[in-house]
């Protein structure tokens, strides 16, 4: 094979076709080049067989030949290959070679001259065989460097680097026998000074046979190997190229020394081929290719059902995409969903707040149920307040979400979600319902925050602002790309003078080919092409491990939190407080009107007809108590769940438990609407004549009917649950509760005779009221105070006057609360990021 001589700043390389050979800055590469516009690992040459080869690895800024970008080309001698711009990049001479080396070697023939070198590294090139890595395993890593103004095509589009190519942040020795513990506490051997990070993290061991392992130390966030979770207290061993993450750290052993590379912010990030398929067939999202450079503000529009929501759940990993990938730094984001999604913020359309507590409350409780449990409020609040400094939100701190504008709280949302330092933040439409003013505003906020080092992703109707954005990309009906570049040339690329000339155009040619116009442009050619280059691919079904995020807190300090914050909420909800007291007081006091100076006592039995005469008074009583119980009940809940779906969707996705926040609403609810029924049942009952002794509790017979009503009330309050987690919109919730009450009212027994109707008996059985009223019936003895006229022989056996009957009465109202606790469950999985419905 000819070999090949490459020269580069006055130093010259035999490469004889053993490589491939790496070059880059990274100082375990063949060729190291400091030079700021050069990738860590930037490109490979090599022997293919037949020819020598210059492959790009998906460098930031590219590398040239006679002025192309090109991504693998054959060269040989006289070929002049430029890394990282075409004109004045670093470049590479290349000539043929007389003298023979060694196989497997790289020749340094001259002292390497570049400027700059750092004479540690740089100044000899050790040879390494290159090593080729997976893309998921290359570390976030901090842009050391300022990335030139990128050139050529594809460069502007931020195209993905297929290997890392930012230096690490830090080196750490690492000495053999030595544990080097890592945590946010002082005492750890290396202090990562990050939220995210528990006390004490992790372990790096070295293990008798030279090896390393990794042992998570029951961190709250875990401890990642190449972004797949090893578990609470779990120890994995390390391969040369496994990359550690915690927090907003990654690691790499090299040799006894050990790379920390901060996640800082400044990543890209990229799309390629998304494309998602619903179930009758139909393609909702078309091969979406593009890629944001790091520290960018991109704008996405489209007429509605383009599918910009579609796409921002494909691009947030809440519904990942069927085909096609999402690289955040290069990392494949569905395979290492895990770990990345700490990293992404993401402020739905609807406020993620609860709107009746202040500022100050409602980011405390964010930080508490997000932080790892080990975090100090002290900590914690540090965070609170330089986030609301950084958003200038400090001075409303106090005040409650409600009383904000529309703009300032579309910035409380955006600081909770800053709460975490998210390097990707994505917004769905901050600014529908915001006035112009505020429009501008929001989008000025956005635009600050990518200039700090973020990349902000926003998906908006509105045009007005969309000058501020980097890069603008517009969606076309059907789901394809229709435009992705500049905001500037957006509407010259379409020929129009306005948007809504553009948006008119998507609505009158619906079945133009607006993606294939996309593709036949220059503007394709230089800002989409390269990443449009790779193949699409099947999205990978990750391992349910690499999709469920860990959890932060444990699930009883998540309940904890969660009850204080409903508490709060309900607190600071004075019309509601009044209204839980009126309601019950009302119902009893009504039921008061009712023939007062009679009692529940079953009546004599009537000589003529040999059974006991009905007495009216006690089964209506009952009924308009049992049914105002059923309507306080289902009434408390049935809003409860979709009020807030949307903040539970968030916090789901950021590792809340679904149990523990229906176990907060069941225990919150359940003492209000036991309190209520309570309240029924003592003005209802207290003031008539009861039996002076009941079947289960003795002398206290008021205490055993009342609990019948206290338990309907939790039943139904349960059963307002499960409509409120089954419907769409919170105002299909009010019929629903109508019906609901009527159908328990019919159903009580109190109307008509139930037991011996053959279907609506067995019917009532899935009725809460029925069992309810059965069970204050069995005390009062209901068998004798509504007998079935019809037929004296026959009784109720769920009125049996028998402690029994009370009992199985109770158990099954109580079962039946369950059930819809079961259910509940079940629903509110429908309503959660894809991927967490495990
Ligand atoms: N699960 C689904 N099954 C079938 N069709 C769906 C599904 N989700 C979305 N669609 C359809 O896909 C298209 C894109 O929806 P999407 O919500 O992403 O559009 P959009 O651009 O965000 O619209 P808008 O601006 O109105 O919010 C719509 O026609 C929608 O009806």
């Amino acid at each position: 094979m000819p070999e090949l001589v490459l020269e580069l700043n006055g130093r010259t390389w035999t490469l004889d076709g053993s490589g491939p050979y790496t070059l880059g800055r990274d100082p375990q590469g063949d060729i190291v080049l400091e030079d700021a516009r050069v990738s860590w690992r930037h490109a490979t040459i090599s022997w293919n067989g037949g020819s020598w080869v210059v492959e790009d690895l998906g460098s930031t800024n590219g590398t040239f030949v006679h002025g192309r970008r090109v991504q693998q080309l054959d060269i040989g001698p006289s070929t002049a290959v430029y890394l990282g711009n075409p004109t004045d990049g670093p470049r590479l001479n290349l000539s043929g070679s007389a003298a023979a080396v060694p196989a497997g070697q790289v020749q340094p023939q001259q002292p390497y001259a570049a400027q700059g070198a750092d004479a540690g590294w740089g100044g000899q090139v050790p040879h390494q065989p290159a090593v080729a890595q997976d893309p998921q395993q290359q570390a976030p890593q901090q842009a050391a460097v300022e990335i030139p103004q990128q050139q050529g095509p594809g460069g502007g589009a931020g195209a993905p680097s297929v290997h890392s190519d930012r230096s690490p942040t830090s080196f750490h020795e690492f000495s053999l026998g030595r544990v080097m513990r890592i945590g946010r506490a002082l005492e750890n051997d290396l202090v990562v000074s990050d939220l995210q990070v528990s006390r004490h993290h992790a372990e790096f061991h070295a293990t008798p046979d030279g090896r390393f392992e990794i042992r998570d130390l029951g961190s709250h966030n875990g401890t990642f190997i190449n972004g797949m979770p090893i578990g609470k207290g779990g120890t994995a061993l390390l391969d040369p190229h496994d990359i550690v993450g915690v927090g907003h750290s990654t690691f790499r052993l090299v040799g006894d020394r050990l790379e920390e590379f901060v996640d800082t912010g400044e990543v890209s990030f990229s799309a390629r081929h998304l494309t998602v398929t619903v179930d009758s067939g139909k393609q909702i999202l078309r091969d979406v290719s593009f890629g944001v450079p790091e520290k960018s503000l991109v704008g996405v529009i489209g007429p509605s059902g383009s599918g910009k929501s579609t796409l921002l759940k494909a691009l947030t990993g809440y519904r990942p995409a069927d085909q096609g990938d999402v690289l955040y730094d290069n990392r494949n984001l569905y395979k290492q969903f895990a770990q990345l999604r700490q990293r992404i913020g993401l402020v739905p359309q609807d406020d993620i707040l609860h709107k009746e507590l202040t500022v100050k409350k409602a980011l405390k409780y964010a930080a508490k149920l997000r932080f790892p449990a080990d975090t100090t409020a002290g900590e914690r609040d540090k965070r609170i307040d330089e986030v609301l400094r950084e958003l200038k939100l400090d001075i409303h701190r106090d005040k409650k979400v409600t009383s904000l504008s529309g703009g300032q709280r579309k910035r409380v949302s955006v600081a909770l979600e800053l709460l975490t330092k998210p390097s990707l933040i994505f917004l769905d439409e901050p600014t529908s319902g915001l006035d112009p003013g505020m429009d501008r505003d929001v989008m000025q906020l956005l635009r600050g925050l990518a200039d700090d080092g973020r990349t902000v992703l926003v998906v908006t109707h509105s045009v007005a602002e969309l000058a501020l954005c980097d890069k603008l990309l517009v969606m076309a009906p059907g789901g394809a790309v229709a435009y992705y570049g500049p905001p500037e040339e957006a509407l010259n690329f379409f020929g129009y003078e306005t948007w809504a000339d553009v948006f008119s155009a998507f609505e009158n040619y619906r079945d133009y080919d607006w993606a294939g116009r996309w593709k036949g442009s220059q503007h394709y050619q230089i800002y989409a092409a390269d990443i449009d280059a790779v193949e699409p691919q099947s999205a990978p079904v990750p391992a349910a491990q690499a999709m469920k995020p860990p959890k932060p807190q444990g699930w009883f300090s998540q309940l904890g939190t969660l009850i204080r914050r409903y508490v709060s909420v309900i607190a600071s909800d004075k019309g509601f407080l009044l209204l839980s007291v009126i309601l019950p007081a009302v119902i009893g006091a009504v039921s008061l009107l009712i023939n007062h100076e009679r009692g529940l006592l079953a009546n004599p039995v009537n000589p003529k007809t040999g059974i006991p005469v009905p007495n009216g008074t006690a089964t209506t009583v009952l009924l308009i108590l049992a049914v105002g119980a059923c309507f306080a009940g289902a009434a408390n809940s049935v809003r409860e769940l979709i009020k807030e779906r949307v903040i539970y969707e968030r916090e789901r996705a950021t590792g809340l438990s679904r149990s523990a926040y229906l176990m907060s609403k069941v225990i919150v609810l359940g003492v209000v609407t036991m309190l209520q029924g309570l309240m029924v049942g003592m003005i209802g009952f207290a003031s008539r004549e009861v039996p002076e002794t009941g079947l289960v509790l003795g002398h206290a017979t008021l205490i055993e009917l009342c609990l019948p009503i206290m338990a309907l009330g939790f039943t139904s309050m349960m059963f307002g649950l499960v409509i409120s987690a089954l419907v769409k919109t919170s105002e299909k919730t009010m019929p629903l509760l109508v019906m609901f009450a009527i159908i328990q009212v019919v159903f009580t027994g109190c109307l008509f005779t139930l037991h011996g109707t053959l279907g609506v008996n067995e019917f009532s059985y899935l009725m809460p009221s029925r069992w309810a009223v059965a069970a204050a019936g069995t005390t009062l003895d209901f068998n004798k105070i509504a007998p079935n006229t019809d037929d004296p022989t026959s009784t109720d056996p769920l009125w049996d006057h028998t402690a029994g009957a009370w009992t199985l009465d109770m158990v099954a109202l109580i079962a039946l609360g369950a059930l819809c606790g079961f259910l509940v469950a079940r629903f509110l999985r429908r309503h959660e990021p894809e991927v967490m419905r495990k």
